[in-house]
């Protein structure tokens, strides 16, 4: 396996309160990882870091060799992270998303290809504002699937998805990960990247603790991390 994204010793702090502290973890070319943590833990604020919408306060990371900020240009050229569905330009349709992020990434898919795999001929020429929570994750992926990035980086990409949807997603991903492309994939439950996922990192008290899905039962050990308090209504 080759190493794709490498993170070394990050940290990173609101005011005083440490969201992430020196954390360490690499990804391979053809791997899917999942980060997983109840709300408000960091998974978000780790996914900016990496990609460099946050800047670190300590550490590093780089993407095939280029570091995220003296190598600013090339790291980018090879990822694509866009936060969630709801910064999705509203004015734009999906031919107008997809044909702007081919030209921008250069990938190999047509927009026509995209959009029958997504099954999304009947809203291509919808506009965002228009469109459902359903619809718009759809249009995410899209976007995704056409930037030909090397690192896709999701925040709770299966958020509003129908079964089906759930499942057309989860194949997707597979084939992406067949084709040497790695995922970073957040999730707030463990149900939806268990599936997925060749390991599994779970971000507590601002430290990571990374499991190979097949090596251990990782809802015992998500319970034993985050377990809700059984006594919750006693007086
Ligand atoms: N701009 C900000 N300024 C100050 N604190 C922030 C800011 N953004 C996030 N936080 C805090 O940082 C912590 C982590 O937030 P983050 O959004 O990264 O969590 P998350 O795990 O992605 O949560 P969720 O699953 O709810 O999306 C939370 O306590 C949050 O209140």
């Amino acid at each position: 396996m080759s190493l794709l994204l490498e993170v070394k010793n990050l940290s990173f702090n609101y005011g005083k309160q440490p969201i992430l502290d020196d954390l360490s973890f690499t990804i391979e070319a053809g791997t899917i990882v999942g980060l997983v943590a109840p709300n408000g833990t960091g998974k978000s604020t780790l996914l900016r870091n990496v990609t460099g919408l946050l800047r670190p306060k300590h550490g590093t990371v780089s993407l095939l060799g280029h570091d995220s900020w003296h190598d600013r240009q090339e790291f980018l050229k090879h990822l694509f992270f866009l936060e969630d569905s709801t910064r999705l330009y509203e004015g734009l349709n999906p031919n107008e998303l997809f044909g702007y992020v081919k030209d921008v990434w250069g990938g190999q898919l047509s927009v026509d290809r995209v959009v029958k795999v997504l099954r999304m001929d009947k809203y291509r020429k919808k506009r965002v504002a228009s469109m459902s929570l359903g619809m718009k994750q759809h249009v995410l992926l899209g976007m995704y699937l056409i930037s030909g990035a090397d690192l896709l980086l999701f925040d709770e990409p299966l958020n509003g998805l129908d079964p089906t949807s759930i499942e057309l997603f989860t194949r997707v991903f597979s084939q992406l990960k067949g084709q040497g492309k790695s995922i970073l994939m957040s999730s707030h439950q463990l149900g939806n990247v268990t599936t997925m996922a060749d390991s599994v990192m779970f971000l507590k008290d601002a430290h990571l603790q990374t499991f190979q899905t097949a090596a251990i039962d990782l809802q015992q050990k998500y319970d034993e991390l985050f377990a809700v308090d059984e006594k919750l209504l006693e007086p």
